[in-house]
């Protein structure tokens, strides 16, 4: 069934051509390692025949408090671009980015949420069917860090339970120096770990491991 892989429109870019992976962070922080694979993809790997596995498109939901930076990390990702000025997104807005994994065409629906109160009935209404759940938080305001557990619960609400990967970001890591980035740090792993989540942190929209200094 190769022609049903073959992908739509015109080629994607080549920074979005996919052929190996990037060593995970730390495997405490990194929950997708070899032994978590699914039995069928660990032998269709194993075959390389994973032309015939079907998962082709995911849906990808950021959540949080409202102004931590949801939307500069999603422009930054697919428009490499970032602006200082802030325009709230009402409801919601959503991106579509297309990939080639292994060979495999692969498309992410990022779905930018509305961190305001008022939206969020509007915004919830989304988070249904999503297999990546972002959450995000300020690392300069430690409120918007307490208040994540409530989005991914919310999240989480509307997906069958162990079908989502989950990441945790930390936003605005340049505003803070590299002790108190370090000091927030070990408390939103720690939430992470908690959570079943990934950690990273951002700095202008550019996802950055832990440790790693602001720019
Ligand atoms: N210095 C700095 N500012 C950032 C960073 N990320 C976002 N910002 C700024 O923070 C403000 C809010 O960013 P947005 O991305 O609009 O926030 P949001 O979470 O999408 O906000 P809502 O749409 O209201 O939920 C903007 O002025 C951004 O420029 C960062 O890493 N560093």
């Amino acid at each position: 069934m190769r022609s049903s892989l073959v992908p739509l429109g015109p080629p994607v870019s080549q920074d979005r051509v996919i052929t190996s992976f990037p060593k995970c962070y730390t495997p405490a922080a990194c929950l997708q390692l070899r032994e978590h694979f699914h039995g069928q993809v660990s032998i269709a790997c194993q075959r390389r025949s994973t032309g015939t596995v079907g998962l082709r498109l995911s849906k990808v939901v950021v959540v949080g408090d409202l102004y931590v930076g949801k939307t500069s990390l999603i422009r930054r990702f697919c428009r490499n671009v970032f602006d200082r000025n802030y325009k709230a997104t009402i409801g919601v807005d959503f991106e579509i980015e297309r990939f080639e994994v292994a060979g495999i065409p692969y498309s992410l629906q990022i779905w930018d949420t509305a961190g305001q109160e008022k939206f969020k009935c509007i915004a919830s209404a989304y988070y249904r069917g999503a297999q990546v759940i972002i959450t995000t938080f300020d690392l300069t305001d430690l409120q918007t860090l307490d208040h994540t557990r409530q989005w991914l619960e919310d999240a989480l609400q509307e997906n069958e339970p162990g079908t989502c990967f989950l990441f945790l970001v930390g936003t605005k890591k340049d505003l803070l120096s590299g002790a108190a980035c370090e000091q927030v740090e070990v408390e939103a792993v720690r939430l992470a770990n908690e959570m079943e989540a990934e950690y990273w942190g951002e700095c202008e929209g550019v996802l950055q491991p832990r440790g790693c200094p602001g720019l």
